[in-house]
């Protein structure tokens, strides 16, 4: 009888790797199998017509033996339990790669947000942490955005909350806007970490030069990644979002680019300008660049496609990008892949900037922001590929060897009768 695997089943295959290259107790990988505790509930808004909606919504901590779980929360249609699941044990990981005292967790709506008008949104967003209050907390859970959800939503959520509480409380949520306790660098630190990293690694990984590079999504995490690495002489020559994708050998009009998400249109919309020539989001995967960054879902990588690949190197700022099967074809192709839980914690790491300056209650310059970020990155980035030379793995398996030794040494020291441990 077949059995279809889950999101979870497939991320698993990571660990199981990594648990190959360790000597750690059966116990710390029992542990790290399965989510600590997902919660489900159905929100109920008032919509602008007088008829009221319902939307499913989840929270996952998926682990906390290093300390609160951390993650973002997302508004997508296809949310759905298995998915939270996977990115809470995801973050668990990325929290342990970048050093930072925090477990994993993470939260959806499934929900079209773009269909909502702003006060239906508000409403929404405030039901979420109504729904949740008990489950987050700034020594809990402290949710982020992620896809689909931004700054104003943090703010409207870290609100509630402290309605909720009845004391201000902005260390409950990360990303928020500046004037409710957001931290200066939140805003393009996914980007900018990816960025340090490519940058500051680029000998390791071969991209001295000039670089070609094709962006999957163009939202927080694409657009600034495609300003970042245009600013410093590479070419974007293709980038893609949920309506199409353009194309120019000489490289895309940036600026062109982000007004057009601006006014809610779709990078497709500039072909024929500035040289941009349409093609299918699909073809994205397969232009000739040298890095291929994607930055929209999971498994949009996948055994389909990855032979299409050109890129010699794959930055993941999306979550799971790129499937088991197809990292087996990459690895064969030569592929180099900076895997996902390094590779996009700039965002997570600069929302930990944020926690400690909310609880300091003192706001860092942005300088800070970034020789911190800057210097994380390159730290892990470093000690990922030392691994990946010593032990002759992928970097992926190097991150989770790395990240892995962090949890089980924590496991281990909270002691077998701990409730932590359990
Ligand atoms: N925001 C953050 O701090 C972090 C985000 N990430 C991860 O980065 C990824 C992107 O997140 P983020 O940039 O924040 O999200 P956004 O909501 O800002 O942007 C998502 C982008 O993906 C595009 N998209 C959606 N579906 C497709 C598709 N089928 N093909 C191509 N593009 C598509 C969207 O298109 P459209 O514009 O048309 O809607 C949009 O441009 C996610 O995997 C997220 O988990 C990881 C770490 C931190
Ligand atoms: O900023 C955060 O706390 C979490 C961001 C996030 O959800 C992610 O890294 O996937």
């Amino acid at each position: 009888m077949s059995h279809r695997q889950s999101l979870l089943d497939l991320a698993l295959v990571r660990l199981d790797e990594a648990a190959q290259h360790l000597q750690v107790d059966a116990d710390v990988i029992e542990k790290l199998k399965y989510p600590r505790e997902t919660t489900k509930v159905r929100l109920m808004i008032r919509m602008d017509d007088g008829s009221r909606k319902s939307f499913l919504a989840w929270r996952c901590r998926y682990d906390d033996t290093r300390g609160p779980t951390k993650g973002g929360i997302r508004f997508h249609p296809d949310s759905n339990e298995d998915e939270v699941e996977t990115l809470a044990f995801w973050m668990t990981f990325k929290c342990a790669v970048m050093n930072l005292p925090y477990g994993g967790g993470k939260g959806a709506v499934s929900v079209d947000p773009r269909s909502l008008s702003k006060a239906e949104l508000e409403r929404l967003s405030r039901s979420y942490i109504q729904a949740f209050a008990r489950i987050v907390g700034p020594d809990r859970d402290i949710p982020a955005p992620d896809v689909y959800t931004n700054s104003m939503i943090m703010g409207w959520m870290a609100d509630e909350y402290s309605q909720i509480v009845g004391e201000a409380s902005p260390a409950v949520i990360t990303g928020k806007p500046i004037a409710l306790g957001g931290s200066v660098g939140r805003q393009d630190a996914t980007a900018r970490g990816g960025y340090y990293l490519v940058r500051d690694l680029a000998t390791e990984l071969g991209l001295e030069g000039r670089t070609r590079v094709a962006v999957q999504g163009f939202g927080n995490a694409g657009q600034y990644i495609a300003s970042l690495l245009a600013s410093d002489g590479n070419v974007i020559v293709a980038v893609s979002d949920s309506s199409g994708a353009v194309y120019s050998p000489d490289g895309l009009d940036i600026d062109l680019l982000l007004q057009a998400k601006a006014e809610n249109k779709s990078v497709a919309s500039t072909a024929g300008k500035s040289g941009h020539q349409a093609i299918s989001a699909e073809d994205l995967i397969a232009v000739d660049a040298d890095l291929l960054v994607p930055a929209a879902l999971e498994s949009m990588i996948h055994e389909g496609n990855a032979e299409n690949v050109k890129a010699k190197v794959i930055l993941e700022l999306a979550n799971g990008p790129v499937t088991p099967e197809a990292d087996a074809i990459l690895a064969r192709k030569g592929v180099t892949i900076l895997p996902d839980i390094l590779a996009n914690a700039g965002g997570v790491t600069v929302s930990y900037f944020e926690w400690v300056q909310n609880k300091q209650g003192y706001a860092w310059a942005l300088e800070e922001v970034h020789e911190r970020l800057r210097t994380i990155m390159v730290r892990e980035g470093r000690a990922i590929w030392e691994i990946a030379q010593d032990k002759n793995v992928s970097w992926r398996t190097a991150a989770y060897v790395h990240a892995l030794a962090r949890l089980a040494a924590a496991i281990e020291a909270h002691g077998t009768q701990s409730f932590f441990a359990s």
